[in-house]
């Protein structure tokens, strides 16, 4: 944990494979079949490890000491956070879905906000520079369409938080149909949100009360159905988890689409994260109630597509979707909140991946009344 406080805003790291085509186990469950060595290893690299496990027919979820990971048979998701090494984790992920599965990787993918303490960060992760040079000597040459960008291109002001996007994939097309997600027509779309300095009474319910004689699993849950989280996706399976004294995390299953939420709740550096892989309707629908379950002074949005699959006209045909079509939507989940504006951008990536990327900071007329908790 950094000196000054928990960092606040995670890294997020994607890697998707090829599946083989000849069918049979490997084809099946892929990075699924990774030995439990292979992951420790991958963790232990980080510096973080599993607190809690779960998993259905698509997809292994895990809560860990720092954030979450999750495990498709074609793509790893990894998010950490604090001063852990993120990308320490790509070799061996890489070397283990080889060596033990026969797996290639197909692309890759890295994002982040803009950390509140960089100088605390161990490298590459203090400078998105060295990160870069990190993923291009990590990745297999053959991913040969790379990209690295950070969103907005300028500054408005000083402290201004930014979105740190590195792709790189196998090929400039469309990504979606390696994607085990896809196998049964569900897009492929992740919603990130970042929120800092919620609403103090709010986030006090994420402190364990003094003599609270429950184990982490069982406050966690307790603390997911007080604080409204289990309504943000209420068809999905939700897995909280407590830190003493305080801090919370929690992974959701529904099919082959998870939920994540990671909560820092201390006084002058709280911080909150939603994150939401699967259909792009849902999860974007979603985003309004995450945000009013921690009512924050600033949030930022960032969604990630991919670029034909995401929408389908009335003729059924698969279409592509404007950026301007995914800023509106989020407006509309997250002004009704009090939240204005300031700053949306969009990109594209190699892999015909777009990212959008917006910030909201709270007006001054907004009020808690403006959210319904019903
Ligand atoms: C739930 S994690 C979420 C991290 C979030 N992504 C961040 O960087 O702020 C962090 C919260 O759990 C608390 N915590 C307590 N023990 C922890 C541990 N062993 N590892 C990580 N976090 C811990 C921290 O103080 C903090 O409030």
């Amino acid at each position: 944990m950094a000196s000054s406080g928990f960092k606040g805003f995670e890294e997020l790291l994607e890697l998707v494979f090829s599946l083989p085509s000849c069918g049979g186990a490997r084809a099946q469950h892929g990075l699924r079949l990774l030995p439990v060595g292979a992951l420790r290893e991958a963790l232990e690299a980080v510096q973080c490890a599993v607190v809690s496990a779960a998993g259905n027919t698509a997809f292994d979820a895990y809560v860990l000491s720092e954030s979450s990971l999750f495990v498709y048979p074609s793509r790893a998701v990894l998010k950490t956070c604090g001063t852990t090494r993120l990308l320490r984790a790509v070799p061996v992920l890489l070397r283990a879905a080889g060596d033990e599965l026969g797996l290639a990787l197909w692309s890759c993918r890295y994002s982040r906000c803009s950390y509140l303490f960089p100088e605390a960060q161990p490298f590459p992760h203090a400078d998105f520079a060295d990160e870069v040079r990190y993923l291009d000597g990590a990745v297999p040459s053959g991913l040969r369409f790379r990209r690295a960008s950070v969103m907005p291109a300028s500054h408005r002001h000083s402290g201004q938080n930014r979105w740190h996007v590195y792709a790189a994939s196998a090929s400039d097309d469309d990504v979606t149909g390696k994607d085990d997600e896809h196998a049964d027509g569900t897009p492929h779309f992740t919603v990130d949100v970042c929120m800092t300095n919620q609403d103090r009474a709010l986030v006090r319910q994420f402190f364990l009360t003094p003599g609270d004689g429950r184990t982490s699993h069982a406050t966690g849950e307790a603390m997911t159905a007080a604080s409204g989280l289990g309504d943000v996706n209420p068809r999905s399976l939700a897995f909280g988890y407590a830190f003493a004294p305080c801090g919370y995390s929690m992974n959701a299953l529904d099919g082959a689409r998870y939920a994540t939420v990671h909560v820092t709740p201390e006084d002058g550096h709280s911080y909150a994260s939603y994150e939401r892989g699967g259909d792009g309707a849902g999860a974007l629908a979603s985003i309004g109630k995450a945000v009013a379950v921690f009512w924050p002074a600033t949030v930022s949005v960032s969604v990630c597509y991919y670029g034909t699959t995401a929408t389908t006209s009335t003729e059924g045909t698969p279409q592509a979707i404007a950026a301007a079509w995914v800023w509106s939507a989020v407006a509309d989940a997250v002004e009704p909140l009090g939240l204005a504006c300031r700053s949306r951008a969009a990109e594209t990536f190699p892999g015909a991946m777009t990212v959008t990327y917006q910030t909201f900071t709270r007006t001054p007329a907004a009020s808690l009344d403006m959210i319904d908790r019903s």
